[in-house]
C-alpha cells in the first residue's frame, strides 16, 4: 500500500468505527439513482444508512421530505452540521431495522449497509401493507442477482417479486466509493406493481403456498403441489402453464405463480391450502374433482 494510501485510510479509520462504511464519491451515480428513483416534489424519501449526506442533499433539493436515517454519531454530527437550511431533511440517529416506517406512501434511495442488506429488504417487502412505491438501492452485486433470479427458487424472493418488480440496473465498481469496498455493487431498482399478482389481504396465504411449493425446486409440479390439488386438478392447472406435469416448480415464473394461487383460492378446499410452517393435510383422491 502506498504512504498516502496509507494515511488516507488511518484518517479514514479515526473517522468511523464501521468497516462496512463506504461513502459515495461519484456524482455521476448519485445523479444516475436519483434520476432513476423519478422524485416529485410532493415525496417522501428516505435515505437508509445516510452517512456524511452524499445523497441526503441532493435528494432534498428534488422531495418534499428526506428521512435520514443513520446509526454513526460521528456522521449524524456531521450531517446536522450541513442541513441548516434544509428543512425538509430530518435526521434520526437510529438502526434502521428499528425505525417505523412512514405509513403513507415512500420511496426510498440509498447506498444501504451491504451487511444487513437481507433484513432491509425484508423490512421493505415482507409486508405489502408498507406503502414503499420504489427503491433505488446500492447493494452488493452478488445480492442484486439473488434478488432478481430467473428461475426464482427462493420462496421469500418470489413473494417480493408478487408485489414489485426487482431490476439489477447496472453493476457498479469498488471505485465509486471510499474506501472502496472489497466486491462489486450494483444498482437494484424495485418498483411497486401496480397490478398485483397476489392481493395485500391474500399476501400470507401466498408467501405460504410458495414456501410448501418451493421446499425442493427440483420437485416435478405434480409431485410438488400433489397434497394441494387433485391429479385433474394438476391436469387442468398444467394445460393453463404451459407446461408438462414434470415441469420443476422452481421453474415457475411470477405470472405462473399467480394461476398456481388463484387456482388453489377458486378450487381447492382451505383445508387444504398450505399453512406456515406444516405440510398440508392432503388430498383424499375422492375429493371432488373440479
Ligand atoms: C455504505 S455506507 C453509505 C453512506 C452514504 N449513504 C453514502 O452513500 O455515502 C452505509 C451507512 O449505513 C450506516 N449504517 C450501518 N448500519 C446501519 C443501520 N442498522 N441503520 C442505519 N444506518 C446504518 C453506516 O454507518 C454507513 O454510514
Amino acid at each position: 500500500m502506498s504512504k498516502n494510501n496509507k494515511n488516507y485510510r488511518n484518517k479514514w479509520k479515526k473517522e468511523s468505527n464501521f468497516s462496512a462504511q463506504h461513502l459515495l464519491i461519484s456524482k455521476r451515480l448519485i445523479h444516475d439513482m436519483i434520476t432513476l428513483a423519478r422524485i416529485r416534489p410532493t415525496d417522501t424519501v428516505l435515505d437508509i444508512g445516510a452517512g456524511t449526506g452524499a445523497l441526503t442533499y441532493p435528494l432534498a433539493e428534488k422531495a418534499a421530505h428526506v428521512l435520514a436515517i443513520e446509526t454513526d454519531s460521528a456522521f449524524v454530527d456531521r450531517l446536522f452540521s450541513k442541513m441548516k437550511d434544509r428543512s425538509n431533511i430530518r435526521v434520526k440517529q437510529s438502526d434502521f431495522l428499528e425505525v417505523s416506517l412512514p405509513r403513507s406512501p415512500f420511496t426510498v434511495v440509498a447506498n444501504i449497509p451491504y451487511s444487513i442488506t437481507t433484513p432491509i429488504m425484508g423490512k421493505l417487502l415482507d409486508h405489502p401493507g408498507v406503502p414503499l412505491q420504489r427503491a433505488v438501492l446500492l447493494v452488493e452485486k452478488g445480492a442484486a442477482k439473488r434478488f432478481t433470479a430467473v428461475p426464482i427458487i427462493d420462496s421469500r424472493i418470489l413473494s417480493w417479486r408478487m408485489q414489485y418488480e426487482i431490476r439489477l440496473v447496472r453493476t457498479v465498481s469498488p471505485h465509486h466509493f471510499a474506501p472502496p469496498p472489497q466486491v462489486d455493487s450494483a444498482i437494484l431498482f424495485i418498483q411497486r406493481r401496480e397490478d398485483p399478482l397476489v392481493l395485500t389481504q391474500d399476501h400470507p396465504k401466498f408467501t405460504s403456498l410458495a414456501a410448501y411449493g418451493l421446499r425442493d425446486p427440483r420437485l416435478p409440479l405434480f409431485a410438488a403441489l400433489s397434497d394441494v390439488f387433485t391429479p385433474p386438478q394438476i391436469a387442468k392447472l398444467v394445460r393453463e402453464l404451459r407446461v408438462n406435469r414434470e415441469y420443476p416448480i422452481g421453474r415457475l415464473n411470477e405470472e405462473q405463480w399467480g394461476t398456481v394461487f388463484h387456482t388453489m383460492l377458486q378450487h381447492v378446499p382451505r383445508h387444504c391450502w398450505p399453512q406456515w410452517g406444516k405440510s398440508p393435510k392432503g388430498r383424499s383422491r375422492k375429493e371432488d374433482n373440479h
